[in-house]
């Protein structure tokens, strides 16, 4: 068992978000996680990094209770770029990362290459077009090397070369079994990267498929509209 969500409930100034919501991951892999604008995607990641604290339900990652010694090392969590700092470059910004979690100059590199940041690693990130933050910060999320990547919203504000830099990253974490969970509104890009699809619906968090026949968007329309 990787993830394991029991009886979840949380409200939001009385508004409920989750009630006694259940989720059970088995197996490492790629998911998307789907559902409408404000719905607690964001929610649920902040839940599980500890950010917010549930009403009620017990989480269980990789067969022990969720803590903050537990989510340091096994969770890697790419939040917007509002956690970035404009005066730091993107090397200095993953080098934080890489001292923190104790990462291999080597590692730094490739992940680099593959997120291609390379090319602007040296200047200060106030100078970044969206699609330039949202490259490092999935850069830094995938440079800690843990077995869950939550990942919100990687795809937005990407051109067509950046969404397939960025798509073939998130692959290549589920081929080296990782568990990856990424919420999106790109329905065309779930479809390139994952069947496995997480969605909110009344509340609950439901595990799904979509099939060849069935595209997330076709999903997608006949859950929520
Ligand atoms: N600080 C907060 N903590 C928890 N919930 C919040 C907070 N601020 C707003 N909310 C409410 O929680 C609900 C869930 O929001 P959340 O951001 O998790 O949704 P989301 O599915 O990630 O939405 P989006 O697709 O727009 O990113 C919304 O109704 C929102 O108004």
């Amino acid at each position: 068992m990787i993830l394991e969500i029991k009886d979840l409930s949380f409200q939001f100034r009385k508004q409920p978000i989750f009630t006694a919501a259940n989720l059970a991951i088995t197996q490492p892999g790629i998911y998307a996680f789907v559902a409408p604008n404000g719905s607690g995607k964001t929610t649920l990641f902040n839940i599980l990094t500890g950010s917010l604290r549930a009403d009620a339900g017990q989480i269980t990652l990789l067969g022990q209770p969720l803590n903050q010694a537990s989510v340091y090392t096994h969770v890697a969590y790419m939040q917007d770029i509002s956690v970035l700092y404009p005066y730091l470059t993107a090397r200095e910004h993953l080098q934080l990362i890489a001292q923190l979690h104790k990462v291999p100059a080597e590692r730094v590199t490739a992940v680099a290459d593959a997120l291609q940041v390379t090319e602007f690693l040296d200047k200060k990130v106030r100078k970044y077009s969206l699609g330039m933050r949202q490259r490092l910060l999935v850069a830094m999320t995938f440079l800690v090397d843990a077995p869950l990547i939550l990942l919100d919203e990687p795809l937005n504000g990407l051109d067509p070369v950046s969404l397939k830099t960025v798509r073939q990253a998130i692959i290549a974490a589920g081929e080296q079994g990782k568990t990856v969970i990424v919420s999106s509104h790109n329905l065309d890009e779930v479809d390139r990267i994952t069947k496995d699809i997480i969605v909110i619906q009344n509340q609950q968090l439901n595990l799904t498929k979509s099939t060849d026949a069935e595209s997330a968007e076709q999903l997608y329309t006949a859950l929520f509209e």
